[in-house]
């Protein structure tokens, strides 16, 4: 598309972030207010400190996220369960009756932020397994093997044969999520698999490669988990988003961290994307050409996996240059925001 066929501006239904990590306390009052804006529900991780495993402790955080809502904003965080090698499938049950829990997550333990308490073997797991296979709760899946003898960049790849490949053969019926895909590997699988699979692909895996993380120096503020890849894995995961296959849908895996948190000798996974997520999904499917496929991936193809409706209302994107600040609060600490300070195409109206 060449520059004057881009659109001034693009209207889409309301989006859902199908992935994100709110955090809890100050900091999460600070950051979900971005979110709340852009987007009408989101699948909130369970990934806090100790994290959220009980039904009980997602009721009480569902409570505590209503509670930081500012006034006027209309926003539904969508609870999820933290697996661990001792989750009952009692604990199941009574998840699918919540009404508020709408998926269990699988860290494998040590793969990435806050996942020391997560699954040291999936083979424990299989009779809680088989009972969210039952009861239609998705099972959503970090999907990096954690063998430290497994090269960073293939680890992905490597969890489709070990991991994915045997699970889903075992349980055909169980609906998964393939959380944020970063390898061709990955985006070719969902695409070809048969049965209830999906994957969420995050903004910034659609916008770079990993050259990113070192241009001129090494680059914190790029650095997530699942690694960025080659440029040809980009590619894949641009052509798997802007297809229109169903399968495929928004999960920004916005993951805030403390300034200094980041910044450090050994720094924390996770870019902070939700203030301009859209803003980022839109310029990644204008510069493929495929605006008329943003509301299909970021609004219709989530609701229509997890059996819900598309939101009410719409958000306009309109084609104007802004920058965006260099910092932002969090709790006492401070947030760089991916992109800080440069100036970005398109701004949520
Ligand atoms: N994506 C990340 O790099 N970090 C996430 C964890 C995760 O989603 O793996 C976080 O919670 O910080
Ligand atoms: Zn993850
Ligand atoms: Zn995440």
């Amino acid at each position: 598309m060449s520059d004057f066929e881009i659109p001034h501006s693009i209207t889409i239904t309301r989006p859902d972030d199908w992935h994100l990590h709110l955090r809890d306390g100050a900091t999460m009052a600070n950051v979900l207010p971005d979110t709340a804006r852009q987007f009408g529900r989101a699948i909130v991780m369970p990934n806090l400190k100790p994290p959220v495993t009980t039904v009980a402790q997602a009721a009480a955080y569902r409570e505590r996220i209503l509670a930081a809502l500012p006034q006027g904003l209309d926003f539904e965080p969508l609870m999820t369960l933290y697996l661990t090698d001792n989750t009952s499938p009692d604990e199941i049950i009574r998840a699918a009756d919540s009404g508020f829990v709408h998926a269990v997550k699988l860290y494998p333990a040590g793969a990435t932020t806050n996942s020391d308490a997560g699954v040291t073997d999936l083979a424990k797991c299989y009779k809680v397994l088989e009972t969210m296979q039952e009861v239609g709760m998705p099972f959503l899946v970090h999907g990096e093997v954690t063998d430290q003898d497994i090269d960073l960049f293939d680890r992905e790849a490597v969890f489709i044969e070990r991991v994915m490949r045997p699970l889903r053969k075992d349980l055909p019926a169980l609906n998964i999520v393939f959380e944020h895909i970063t390898t061709k590997d990955a985006a070719q699988y969902v695409a070809e698999a048969e049965g209830p699979i999906a994957a969420t692909i995050t903004a910034h895996h659609l916008l770079y490669n990993r050259n990113e993380i070192f241009k001129g120096g090494i680059r914190p503020h790029y650095y997530c988990l699942p690694v960025l890849k080659r440029e040809e894995h980009r590619l894949a995961l641009v052509t798997a988003a802007t297809s229109g296959d169903e399968r495929f849908f928004l999960g920004t895996d916005s993951a805030p961290h403390a300034q200094g948190a980041k910044e450090a000798a050994c720094g924390c996974a996770g870019c902070y994307t939700a203030l301009h997520a859209m803003e980022l999904y839109t310029e990644a499917f204008a510069r493929a050409g495929a605006l008329d496929k943003l509301e299909a991936f970021a609004s219709l193809n989530g609701p229509a996996f997890y059996g819900l409706e598309p939101n009410k209302g719409t958000i306009t994107l309109k084609r104007e240059q802004w920058t965006l600040p260099a910092d932002l609060p969090f709790g006492d600490s401070k947030l760089i925001p991916l992109n800080a300070g440069e100036t970005i195409n398109w701004k949520m109206v």
